[in-house]
């Protein structure tokens, strides 16, 4: 983990609900959930099916409304802005990642990544020797002309990834990014997710039902039933004084889902 002399957390989740209702059903999705997380810090978050992880990433990337509590990204909670200050923080503060990939089918990979950067509003124009440094880490280098039905399922992932950092984001959410990947393209983007984080510093929160995915990170928070059931570090944390890292998660051998 990349540590920064900010020592303020980049995202803060405060007692956070949502409750989805349709009619005079309702499902309470995430039930008072509250975490802090320092700069550069690579969480995993996991849960089974129906824990609320999507619902959670959905408020933590701004993506849906809570329905009381708050979130805090780099100081500024998502309540207080209006449609378009949150696109235009979250266009600038957060890359995405995601598990369909959702890059544009009729683009090359090179043009998903530009027309990343160019909604995203940045002053500058694209830094086109980042774009090398991204391609050479994400191994992508020769891909960039293809478009995405030319790619195989990992390379498309990586490109999507690409996407996420082009903008040099503060975070990167990424949801249940290895989820449509076999198992040598899922170790592959785990690999360079972990790497990105490291080298570039960027702060990065996964969504995964996959414990062994999970323990690439530097904390893993396990939630069921919409609620933060633990909060460990694993063995690759560095620790912040007075907490020593926990002892590292056992990893099941087999790929488990949990
Ligand atoms: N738009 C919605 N309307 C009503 N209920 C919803 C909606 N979205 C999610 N839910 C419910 O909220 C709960 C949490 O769902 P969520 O998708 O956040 O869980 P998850 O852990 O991401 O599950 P999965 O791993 O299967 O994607 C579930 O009971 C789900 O059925």
């Amino acid at each position: 983990m990349v540590q920064t002399a900010d020592s303020s957390p980049i995202i803060q989740a405060e007692n956070l609900t949502k409750v989805y209702r349709s009619g005079k059903i309702e499902v309470q999705a995430v039930r008072g959930v509250s975490f802090a997380v320092p700069r550069g810090e690579f969480v995993a978050i996991v849960g089974p099916s129906g824990s609320g992880k999507s619902t959670l990433f959905y408020l933590l990337g701004g993506l849906t409304r809570a329905s009381s509590g708050r979130v805090v990204i780099d100081g500024v909670d998502f309540a207080t802005l209006d449609d378009a200050a949150r696109t235009r923080l979250r266009r600038q503060r957060i890359g995405f990642v995601f598990q369909r990939f959702n890059l544009l089918p009729t683009l090359s990979a090179m043009g998903n990544v530009e027309i990343a950067y160019d909604i995203s509003g940045q002053k500058e124009p694209m830094d086109r020797a980042y774009l090398d440094h991204l391609s050479d880490l994400l191994s992508i280098q020769g891909r960039l002309v293809h478009r995405p039905n030319e790619l195989s399922g990992g390379e498309q992932q990586r490109v999507a990834i690409a996407r996420a950092l082009i903008t040099r984001p503060a975070i990167i959410l990424a949801d249940e990014p290895t989820g449509n990947l076999d198992t040598k393209n899922s170790d592959a983007v785990l690999s360079m997710l972990r790497r990105s984080n490291k080298e570039l510093g960027q702060t990065t929160l996964m969504i995964t039902h996959n414990m062994e995915a999970a323990a690439i990170a530097d904390r893993i928070l396990q939630v069921r039933d919409g609620m933060i059931l633990s909060d460990t570090r694993t063995r690759f944390a560095s620790a912040p004084a007075g907490h020593p890292p926990a002892v590292p998660p056992s990893v099941a051998g087999d790929g488990a889902s949990i």
